[in-house]
């Protein structure tokens, strides 16, 4: 199992172009299931993950090519319906295959998902809604078995009881071929579901409300191919500029989506970060300063991203002042916690909060990456700790961080990977 090592203290500066977001690229290529015709998608980032997603859509009858950070996908041909545990088992977004296939040919078995160990993370939600949709739902040996009606899904009135990016994902894609209107309330407003609610347009969809918390889908004949540019990855971009905050340095980074960012451009303001936005560049600088301890409570979109609760909690530890983080989203995503207190950080740990005092400096120690943010988090503790941090099990940070040791070497910092 490859290992990194993070050599330490080190102050970011340099520039690095943000990647495609693993989180809209897997959807889409989910999606790319759905239509008849080929697709270019472009702005893919090169991961395990999407390389996972690219095999299960390929056994499922697609072709799919994958050259750089192009996807061609050409789904004409699916007539699969089994999405196997073996491929299924490493990545939540697996579950994605199920509203295409349900829409497109009217049956799916799908493994239950794997991913990410940040909490129980049940699909009741998705199931619920593709019952609502006329979907009969079965659970055999670890499997979902779904199946539409004989004239296929028809539209539905669905409220989320949570709000849930991955349910909001599957059930938009299954009620873009189903029969009439399918209204989805409390939807998640992700930019990443925005992004793929743009794919699906581009393809010949019909859904309006794109950004709000209700969807309004009216189901057509079929789709057809496209060319589409996935956005840019927020959580690759934020960490990249927490990284920086963290360390007192200073960051340009090129292709980024700073419209997708509000909330986490606050808060390293709030932090004391100097933050300059020219289009789709963000300049950060600390001026040398330490940053200011900030709090904060995850939520669904528009608040506080989940995914960038652990970077924060990085920064928090070295910060001047005390912080509050709570988690509200997954009951299991303040791991990072007892690793970087392992590192000399004051992280107290109650329930669903972490009671974050800063210390001056942080000292290495081999550590355990348990989660992919988790992990991105103890590179960050690296860079700030005095002495060489290594870090176990970073498939987690294969799975959604592309390049990301070269990319932490044009930013001036030593990320070696031990294989
Ligand atoms: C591949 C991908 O895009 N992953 C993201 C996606 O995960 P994912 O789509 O799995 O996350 P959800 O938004 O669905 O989960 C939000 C909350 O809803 C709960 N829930 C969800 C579904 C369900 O059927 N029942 C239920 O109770 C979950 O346990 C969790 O507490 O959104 C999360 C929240 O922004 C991010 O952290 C993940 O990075
Ligand atoms: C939790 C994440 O991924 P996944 O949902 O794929 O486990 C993430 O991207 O931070």
């Amino acid at each position: 199992m490859d290992k990194f090592k993070v050599y330490g203290p080190t102050k970011i500066a340099g520039t690095v172009a943000v990647s495609g977001a693993k989180n809209a690229a897997l959807p889409i290529m989910a999606a790319a299931l759905l239509p008849n015709g080929a697709l270019t998608l472009s702005n893919v980032p090169q991961l395990n993950d999407i390389r996972t997603l690219a095999k299960l859509i390929e056994c499922l009858g697609a072709r799919v090519e994958l050259d750089g950070n192009v996807a061609k996908v050409d789904a004409t041909a699916v007539d699969k319906i089994v999405a196997p545990y073996e491929l299924v088992k490493t990545m939540r977004a697996s579950i994605l295959v199920l509203g295409p296939l349900l829409a497109r040919l009217g049956k799916a078995e799908v493994s239950f998902p794997g991913g990410c160990a940040i909490g129980s993370r049940p699909v009741d939600l998705h199931l619920k809604g593709f019952e609502a949709m006329g979907a009969k739902i079965d659970i055999r040996d670890g499997y979902i078995v779904a199946e539409a009606p004989a004239q296929g899904l028809k539209g539905a009135d669905i409220h989320f009881d949570v709000v849930s990016v991955g349910a909001t994902e599957n059930l938009v894609m299954a009620a873009t071929l189903a029969n009439g209107r399918t209204i989805l309330r409390n939807a998640a407003r992700e930019p990443e579901v925005v992004d793929l609610c743009h794919f699906l347009n581009a393809m010949g969809a019909q859904v309006s409300g794109i950004g709000t918390e209700t969807l309004v889908i009216d189901g057509v004949e079929a789709l057809h191919g496209c060319e589409y540019r996935v956005v840019a990855d927020r959580i690759e971009a934020g960490t990249f500029l927490v990284a920086a905050a963290a360390t007192r340095g200073s960051i340009t980074l090129l292709d980024a989506a700073p419209e997708t960012m509000d909330v986490v451009l606050f808060k390293l303001r709030e932090a004391g970060a100097d933050i300059q936005i020219d289009g789709t560049t963000i300049h950060l600088t600390m001026n040398n300063k330490r940053p200011k301890a900030v709090s904060f409570v995850t939520a669904p979109h528009p608040e506080f991203p989940t995914d960038m609760q652990s970077q924060f909690l990085a920064m928090n530890a070295v910060a001047e002042g005390t912080a509050e983080v709570v988690e509200t989203i997954f009951e299991n995503r303040l791991v990072a916690a007892q690793e970087m207190n392992r590192m000399g950080a004051q992280i107290l740990l109650e329930s669903n909060t972490a009671k974050v005092t800063g210390v001056e400096s942080l000292s290495a120690a081999p550590v355990m990456a348990t989660d992919l943010r988790a992990s991105a988090s103890l590179v960050i503790a690296g860079l700030l700790a005095s002495g060489e941090t290594l870090i176990d099990r970073i498939y987690h940070i294969d799975r959604g961080y592309e390049s990301i040791e070269t990319k932490f070497a044009q930013l001036g910092a030593r990320v070696e990977r031990i294989k």
